[in-house]
């Protein structure tokens, strides 16, 4: 055992000594400082087992507690102090000493209590604080922001990626209110989640169902997280901590990802897939309100001449602009679709026959007007479209597209550039002839 005892009254150095050696058969080295940087200089030759601080007067003695255990944290200091002395025990605790004892109580078997348990309570505050440290490099390691709140919901731990993710400095937000970084809007409400939890049975659980919420940065941009809580009840009340994941990324990819599932690339009009799914529905609701609901299936006349003089991106940028087209004359609550290379089909709710006639033919005379404008050159397009209701005991809409094709078909054998509609038991029934396009059609 290596003992240094910082003691300026020599008599009571040599008593503590005394009782030191007896206390362990004299299995023990003892060495003695008068000075602060006298015990310094001593335990950066050589660490001891423990120091014994008994300077006096007081506020020498706390100098040394502070400045040895800030230089030397891993040495255990037991403070001894005079008679009377007891209530300077709370400051000797706070600067760094992990035991404390008065001279004229020191007895053998107490002196070696006290170094025992100075000793091991030395280790063990070392334990905690390397796994303070642990966890603390763990918290700002993380992704994903950690915010801790109090029990007033004052923000108490604000981790590096929630610095980030917030735009504020940790020091800024450190016991400013959780509400700081949740719109206004929700505020209350998120008052309410965190006091529901408060006194639910759960010490950890997502926010609500889905786990999301919506965040509020320092430059007031709202953002999409995903968030987990958990409650730790401490003697000053209990502490919730959040771990707060930003998916604004994520939602922004699952968006586009919905949008390629249902869109044609080229176009941007809806694909096959997504004209099936949405016609199903407007079927059902076709049938149960006893509405009319049509289809147009729409080709580009001579669309391969166009390719094969001016390219296949001139080819694209006709295609392009038919899209475009569609949009300009259909209705907001009509779908354009893009089911082949230059073939599309309309689907028009609420829409009998005489009035899809009318749409197709203004879309056919609107189309002939256009001029697409590609690499210094002037292409102009006709289309040719044929019409169909969807009939009663249609099982999908693919009977309706079929019928609209057979009209289209007879368009294009007409001469193209014109409306044809089904008519019933196979006729097809031609619309306005395209010396007329533009004029007496009905404009729905
Ligand atoms: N630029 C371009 N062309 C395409 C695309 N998909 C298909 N095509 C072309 O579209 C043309 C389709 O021609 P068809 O519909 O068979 O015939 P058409 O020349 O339009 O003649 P009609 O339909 O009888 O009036 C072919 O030349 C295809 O190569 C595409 O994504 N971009």
């Amino acid at each position: 055992m290596h003992i240094l005892l910082l003691e300026n009254d020599p008599l009571d150095a040599t008593l503590t000594s005394v009782v030191l050696e007896k206390a362990y058969n004299r299995a023990v080295r003892i060495a003695r400082v008068s000075s602060l940087e006298q015990a310094l200089t001593a335990l950066r030759r050589e660490e001891a087992d423990v120091l014994f601080v008994a300077l006096q007067p007081a506020a020498l003695r706390l100098q040394a507690i502070r400045r040895i255990s800030h230089e030397r944290p891993a040495t255990p200091i037991i403070v001894l102090v005079g008679e009377g002395e007891d209530e300077s025990a709370p400051e000797a605790f706070a600067a760094g000493a992990v035991e404390f004892l008065v001279k004229s109580q020191i007895t053998i078997n107490w002196i070696r209590r006290a170094i025992n348990f100075a000793i091991h309570r030395k280790r063990m505050l070392e334990d905690l604080r390397a796994t303070s440290n642990h966890i603390h490099n763990i918290i700002n390691l993380s992704p994903d922001a950690i915010v801790s709140a109090d029990a007033r919901q004052n923000i108490a731990l604000f981790n590096v990626a929630a610095e980030e993710m917030f735009g504020y400095a940790a020091k800024d937000v450190l016991g400013k209110p959780l509400t700081l970084l949740i719109p206004e809007a929700l505020r209350a409400a998120h008052v309410g989640h965190v006091q529901r939890f408060a006194e639910g049975p759960a010490i950890s659980r997502r926010m609500n169902e889905r786990g999301e919420l919506q965040c509020l940065r320092s430059n007031g941009e709202v953002f999409p997280a995903e968030i987990a809580i958990s409650r730790l009840q401490t003697p000053d009340g209990p502490i919730f901590t959040a771990i707060i994941r930003d998916v604004t990324e994520r939602k922004r990819v699952e968006a586009q990802l919905l949008d390629l599932a249902m869109t044609d690339p080229l176009t941007g009009a809806a694909n096959r897939r997504h004209l099936f799914e949405v016609a199903e529905l407007e079927i059902k609701r076709a049938r149960r309100y006893g509405r009319p609901l049509s289809v147009l299936a729409l080709d580009i006349d001579n669309f391969k001449p166009i390719n094969d003089a001016c390219g296949h991106a001139a080819g694209d940028q006709v295609l392009l602009r038919l899209t475009v087209a569609c949009h300009e004359v259909l209705r907001e609550y009509d779908m354009i679709a893009r089911i082949g290379g230059d073939e599309f089909v309309a689907l028009l709710p609420e829409t009998d026959e005489r009035r899809a006639q009318a749409l197709a033919q203004r879309l056919v005379d609107h189309i002939a007007k256009i001029r697409v404008r590609f690499q210094g050159k002037e292409l102009q397009t006709t289309i040719s479209i044929g019409c169909s209701v969807v009939a009663d005991d249609d099982t999908s809409i693919a009977e309706a597209i079929e019928r609209a094709d057979q009209a289209l078909l007879q368009a294009k054998r007409d001469g193209r550039n014109r409306v044809v509609t089904y008519a019933q038991r196979g006729q097809t029934r031609a619309g306005t002839p395209p010396a007329a396009a533009g004029t007496g059609a009905d404009k729905g």
